[in-house]
């Protein structure tokens, strides 16, 4: 990533803590980061570490303690158009057909109605989508939902896209095939990307930096910046070699650990 690329994220001191049952639960610790315009930024860590809740405070649908999220130089205290989050169950609406969907987002926008359909289906075609658009969504498999989640996302042009676990619930195929359209069109769009994930490979295969998060309270243990050109060879060693720092990280390659980690 190159260093003269302008920051649009800075994430200052934050803290958040959750009561739950009368109980204080500490979830986030004094966490500080900056992100460069056009990064992917994978964050793993174990369930319950405050990942999700973490996005949740970037993308302004959770406010925290303490601390500030900057995006753009501007303070976040509500969810921005500039900041969009995909969530792993797609978020389509059953009753739309797949183009009326993507063009859900974009109502709020001065469009005028040709120019707001000529959009939605730009991004339907990027996605792959293209003959799809009268369809409903249970007419589409997981991973075609996913994609017109991924273009209803895309029209909006946002800056910005937060992902929490998108891919989780589709096949190794369909993750594999979308992970490398999101890289296509993210590379094309310059789109910066924040993606919690469970899945290793997926956070080495697309992300510039990796942030290793511990638990209690959740905070940044580890960065690990992936020095690979894209598209990346999940067989080659060098990818093993990032698998391997990684696994480690999690006590994965450790034999005689008995703590069950759900990552
Ligand atoms: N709205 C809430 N009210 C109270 N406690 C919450 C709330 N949201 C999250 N928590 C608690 O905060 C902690 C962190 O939750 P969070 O969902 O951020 O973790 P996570 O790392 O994303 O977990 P997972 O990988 O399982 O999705 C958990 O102990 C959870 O119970």
């Amino acid at each position: 990533m190159d260093s003269q690329q302008s920051t649009i994220i800075k994430v200052e001191n934050l803290s958040k803590s959750y009561t739950n049952k009368n109980k204080e639960i500490h979830v986030l610790d004094n966490i500080s980061l900056e992100i460069k315009q056009g990064e992917i930024i994978s964050i793993l860590g174990e369930s319950g570490c405050g990942k999700s809740t973490f996005l949740n405070i970037i993308g302004g649908f959770e406010k925290a303690d303490s601390g500030q999220v900057l995006l753009d130089g501007n303070v976040v205290n509500q969810p921005n158009r500039k900041c969009i989050m995909l969530f792993q169950d797609y978020g389509l609406l059953p009753w739309r057909t797949v183009l009326k969907n993507v063009e859900l987002g974009l109502e709020g926008l001065k469009l005028h109605p040709a120019e707001r359909k000529e959009r939605a289906l730009h991004y339907l075609a990027l996605v792959g989508l293209k003959g799809k658009e009268d369809l409903f969504p249970h007419e589409l498999s997981g991973g075609m939902q996913q994609r017109a989640g991924i273009a209803r996302a895309l029209a909006l042009k946002p800056e910005l896209i937060l992902m929490d676990e998108p891919f989780a619930a589709l096949d190794t195929f369909n993750r594999y095939y979308l992970q490398d359209e999101l890289l296509r069109i993210q590379q094309k769009e310059k789109t910066t990307i924040i993606l919690v994930t469970h899945d290793i490979d997926e956070a080495i295969y697309l992300s510039d930096r990796i942030l290793i998060m511990h638990p209690n309270p959740g905070h940044i243990h580890r960065e690990i910046k992936i020095a690979l050109s894209k598209p990346r060879d999940r067989s080659h060693s060098d990818f093993q070699y990032y698998r391997k720092i990684i696994f480690e990280e999690f006590h994965f390659n450790h034999p005689n650990v008995t703590t069950e980690y759900y990552i």
